[in-house]
């Protein structure tokens, strides 16, 4: 029998609106959506559809979502925002479509950062930070800082500050989006390999859907709603 994993993440019925002006946009209309510990999962949906509004609820980034948002068995819909903090820290890796690493900082010390806010020791997060970034074919730009860098390795040094804290689920929106064809095949599938090698979940939020077809799921967003 195959191990399908536990539930990393169980939606029941999300809902968001928002209101603009005296027009009220339904963006989520009852979404339900589970993710196992060992998948990957694209989320596909024309723009504006909605998806970046479903990995902020997913990621406990914003309020005002109804429903039930459970993550790793734990439900969030009536934490306080320190629960949600301690959820992100504990759980959740995000990667963006424009990397956000901090610029006066080099490579390696933007992978070690979240780890000190962690807890953990200088000695142990630079450790992990370089096997990070030399499994990620960073080992010679450890001390670049990102305006030294290519799109391609930007992205890599933000995918590997994602996985700092071994985050049992990665939440990425449009994480290639902003590199060409080959750059964002080769970083997608170097994300793709790390979050498997790490034992992660992963939902990554995509226009692509040739990229979209190499994960393990493709869940669809339209009207609100996900098939
Ligand atoms: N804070 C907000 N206030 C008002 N409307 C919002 C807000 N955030 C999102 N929306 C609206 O919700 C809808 C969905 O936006 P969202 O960014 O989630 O879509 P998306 O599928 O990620 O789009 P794209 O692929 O273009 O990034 C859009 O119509 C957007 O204008």
């Amino acid at each position: 029998m195959n191990d399908l994993g536990n539930k990393v993440v169980e939606l029941r019925d999300v809902k968001r609106s928002f209101k603009q002006g005296d027009v009220q946009i339904d963006v989520l209309r009852g979404v339900d959506l589970d993710i196992r510990s060992n998948e990957i999962v694209a989320l596909l949906g024309p723009s504006g559809s909605g998806k970046s509004t479903l990995l902020q609820a997913v990621g406990l980034l914003e309020g005002g979502f109804d429903g039930s948002i459970k993550l790793d068995g734990e439900e969030t819909a009536q934490m306080s925002a320190s629960g949600h903090t301690r959820i992100r820290r504990e759980l959740l890796g995000f990667v963006y479509q424009f990397h956000h690493l901090l610029p006066d900082f080099s490579a390696e010390e933007n992978v070690v950062m979240p780890q000190l806010i962690a807890g953990t020791s200088q000695k142990d997060a630079e450790e992990r930070a370089e096997s990070l970034l030399c499994s990620l074919g960073l080992g010679e730009r450890l001390d670049h800082k990102p305006s030294k860098l290519s799109g391609g390795e930007q992205q890599r040094v933000a995918v590997a500050r994602a996985l700092a804290n071994a985050p049992k689920l990665v939440l990425a929106d449009e994480p290639t989006g902003n590199l060409d064809e080959t750059t964002a095949d080769i970083v997608l599938a170097e994300l793709m390999a790390l979050v498997r090698e790490e034992g992660s979940a992963a939902l990554i939020a995509t226009h692509n859907e040739r990229l979209a077809a190499k994960m393990d799921r493709v869940v669809r967003l339209h009207d609100g709603i996900l098939s």
